[in-house]
């Protein structure tokens, strides 16, 4: 209903602990606060806020452009909307150690379970593209130690993204991942790795949760959950694939209602208004007003 039944500090619990198990878990990247939900009612048991979706829902490009605080503000507007654990794309922390620190607490605040923060240079870019920067790292490791220091919940996950195996290849990244573990990270995205042999060379390396990230039209592989659950991964990240997908139903169904003048024939595809209203949970709100709930829906809908 309108509230959520869980604390910021049980979902963090509630991550380390699903983490702790090893197995795999699957995490799918929310594109609003009702999609978070949705993730939930499918039975994820944690859901993402990528960077590129939350730029591009704005109609602005991954490049940096979004502040700390509009990424705070929506948020926590779907922490609000899920009880699942949510896990936040911190892009570069937003400037200089200190930002990362204001980052951390402002994102603890909004009722995340944990964030990531990569060792690109301002402005970033996808980290599967090319022509990427990253920071010293030392300067990274910086970073890390500024957000360790600056989280106030210790189950509060920090995790450090690599952006370096496209850049200094596989080895230097391999050597920054150890360096930012050394420096607090609980857990670590080595980003746009190019096939499974460089996923276990990770795993070999590295022995805190590492993250998957199964972004379509990158430059990795598209593996499946067992693929990535036998290679010992922890996460498995699917952080733009339902925006791609809801933008590319909706720019389908505009061009149809262009062309037929209806949509009609899109109703198959549609989610029904019973269905919206079953996620809502609409009419366990006459628990406080019964004339809330107090109509039948036709069978169709
Ligand atoms: C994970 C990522 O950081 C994101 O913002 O979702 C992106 C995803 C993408 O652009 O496909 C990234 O991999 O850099
Ligand atoms: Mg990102």
């Amino acid at each position: 209903m309108l509230h959520t039944r869980t604390t910021p500090a049980q979902r963090r619990r509630a991550l380390r602990e699903r983490l702790a198990t090893g197995r795999l878990l699957q995490m799918p990247g929310a594109i609003n606060p009702l999609s978070a939900k949705l993730i939930e009612d499918t039975g994820f048991e944690a859901a993402y806020l990528s960077g590129a979706v939350l730029a591009a829902d704005l109609g602005l490009p991954d490049i940096g452009l979004t502040t700390v605080t509009e990424i705070a503000a929506r948020a926590q507007q779907t922490t609000r909307a899920t009880d699942l654990p949510v896990l936040i794309d911190a892009d570069t922390g937003f400037g200089e150690p200190m930002n990362a620190a204001r980052t951390v607490q402002l994102l603890e605040d909004a009722g995340l379970a944990g964030l990531h923060l990569e060792d690109q240079v301002n402005p970033k870019r996808c980290g599967h593209l090319d022509g990427k920067s990253v920071v010293e790292r030392d300067t990274m490791s910086r970073r890390v130690r500024a957000a360790v220091d600056a989280r106030r919940d210790p189950d509060f996950l920090l995790m450090a993204r690599t952006d370096a195996r496209a850049v200094e290849g596989l080895d230097a990244a391999i050597d920054r991942a150890k360096a930012y573990v050394d420096a607090g990270a609980d857990a670590i995205f080595p980003e746009a790795l190019a096939n499974e042999a460089e996923f276990e060379a990770f795993r070999k390396a590295v022995d805190v949760p590492l993250l998957a990230n199964m972004t379509e039209f990158g430059k990795g592989k598209l593996l499946t959950a067992r693929a990535l659950e036998d290679l010992g991964y922890n996460i498995a990240l699917y952080p733009v694939t339902f925006l791609r997908l809801a933008m590319g139903a909706v720019e389908d169904g505009l061009r149809t209602v262009k062309a037929e003048g209806t949509q009609e024939s899109l109703l198959p595809r549609m989610q029904t208004r019973s269905r919206l209203y079953e996620l809502l949970d609409y009419e366990a709100y006459s628990s406080f007003d019964s004339a809330v709930f107090d109509f039948t829906l036709p069978p169709d809908a």
